[in-house]
């Protein structure tokens, strides 16, 4: 098959390579040049990785969209909105959206099949598929063990999915029939995330990390039950799955902007700092809003809203949280 790729950096390329890997022909679309040019040399931009010639890259939005009829959504979730615009001026024929960011937009709590429904012309949209899960995008780029999950509201285009990512080397992918718990768990993962890196920037030990990600997987169910996703869900590879191996891990971008955050650092300097995207901070802007507007209780997001957006310090955030009143873990 042809598949598009709209955004070559760290995921979109590596996804590339996947799909080299699994026979598939390739063509990434990235708004930077450098990016299009390194990949064309044959250079992950990221990674020290050389990548399979047949993977290649392109500026142009029009010949990308040429190229196919499904597209992968790799770009950071604040760019996905306007680059859906862009395409559907330019599309003329049914196809197939595959997202593989992990956000929701902070003004209006939307999931970005939510978006592509707004942006897409009902005639040209065939169908969405969300493909999450624990991914490092280090560790599949050298094409080490992953487990993955496809989801749509389409039975058979999950289905689709999981075939062309599979491989018997090192990708397994399972399908979800929960399209609201598996975009939910992959974007609220971030902000928990960023959340254990900030206890590890503030000097805490493992004890609070394992207490945050336990948490963080209760404030998890609490935004998919909310959004209308199912709590087993949560269970699984999209929710425990990719919060372990974010909220753990100093390959995280999230965790690693929390840390700097539990250390001080502003959050602008973070931003400029990092060059690649971190996702946590906008999702804990959104869970914030919508803590309020559905009155959930999320402490530990609000708490680091607070931090984040209100100059709070963490040590204070910290006594907040550990002065609420005592209850009962009882489920
Ligand atoms: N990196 C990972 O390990 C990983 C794994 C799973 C999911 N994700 C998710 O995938 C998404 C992308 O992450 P990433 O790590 O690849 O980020 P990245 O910062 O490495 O790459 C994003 C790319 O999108 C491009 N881009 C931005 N705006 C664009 C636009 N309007 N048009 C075209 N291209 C544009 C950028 O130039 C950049 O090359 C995020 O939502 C992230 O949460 C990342
Ligand atoms: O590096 P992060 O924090 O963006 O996380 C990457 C993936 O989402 C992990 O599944």
């Amino acid at each position: 098959m042809n598949i598009s790729i709209i955004g070559g950096g760290a995921w979109g390329t590596t996804l590339g390579q996947t799909l080299h890997d699994n026979g598939h022909r390739v063509l990434i679309y990235d708004i930077n040049p450098k990016a299009v040019e390194k990949i064309n040399n044959h250079f992950h931009p990221f990674f020290d990785t050389i990548l399979p010639d047949e993977v290649v890259a392109t500026t142009s939005l029009k010949e990308v969209i040429d190229f196919s009829n499904y597209f992968i959504l790799s770009v950071p979730t604040k760019a996905v909105r306007s680059v859906l615009k862009e395409i559907n001026e330019v599309l003329n024929k049914p196809s197939v959206f595959i997202n593989v960011s992990k956000g929701i937009e902070p003004q209006t709590l939307k999931r970005v099949s939510e978006i592509v429904e707004e942006e897409i012309d009902k005639k040209n949209l065939e169908g969405f598929v969300v493909l999450t899960g624990p991914s490092h995008a280090e560790e599949v780029i050298l094409r080490k063990l992953t487990l993955l999950v496809s989801s749509s509201k389409d039975q058979k285009l999950s289905e689709q999915i999981q075939l062309i990512f599979s491989n018997e080397q090192y990708l397994r992918v399972y399908t979800s029939n929960d399209l609201i718990g598996c975009e939910v768990g992959g974007a609220v993962k971030n902000a928990i995330a960023v959340i254990s890196g900030a206890c590890t920037g503030l000097g805490l030990g493992e004890n609070a990390r394992a207490a945050v990600i336990t948490r963080g997987i209760i404030e998890i169910i609490r935004v998919v039950e909310i959004m209308g996703g199912k709590k087993e869900t949560a269970y699984g590879l999209t929710g425990i799955g990719d919060l372990i191996v974010t909220a753990s891990s100093e390959n995280s971008r999230n965790f690693t902007a929390g840390k700097k955050i539990g250390q001080g650092i502003p959050v602008d300097q973070i931003y400029a700092e990092q060059k690649q995207t971190i996702e946590g901070i906008r999702t804990i802007e959104a869970m914030y809003h919508l803590a309020k507007e559905y009155n959930v209780e999320l402490p530990m997001i609000n708490a680091a809203y607070d931090i984040i957006f209100n100059d709070l310090p963490v040590k204070e955030a910290l006594q907040n949280l550990l002065s609420r009143d005592l209850k009962s873990e009882d489920f």
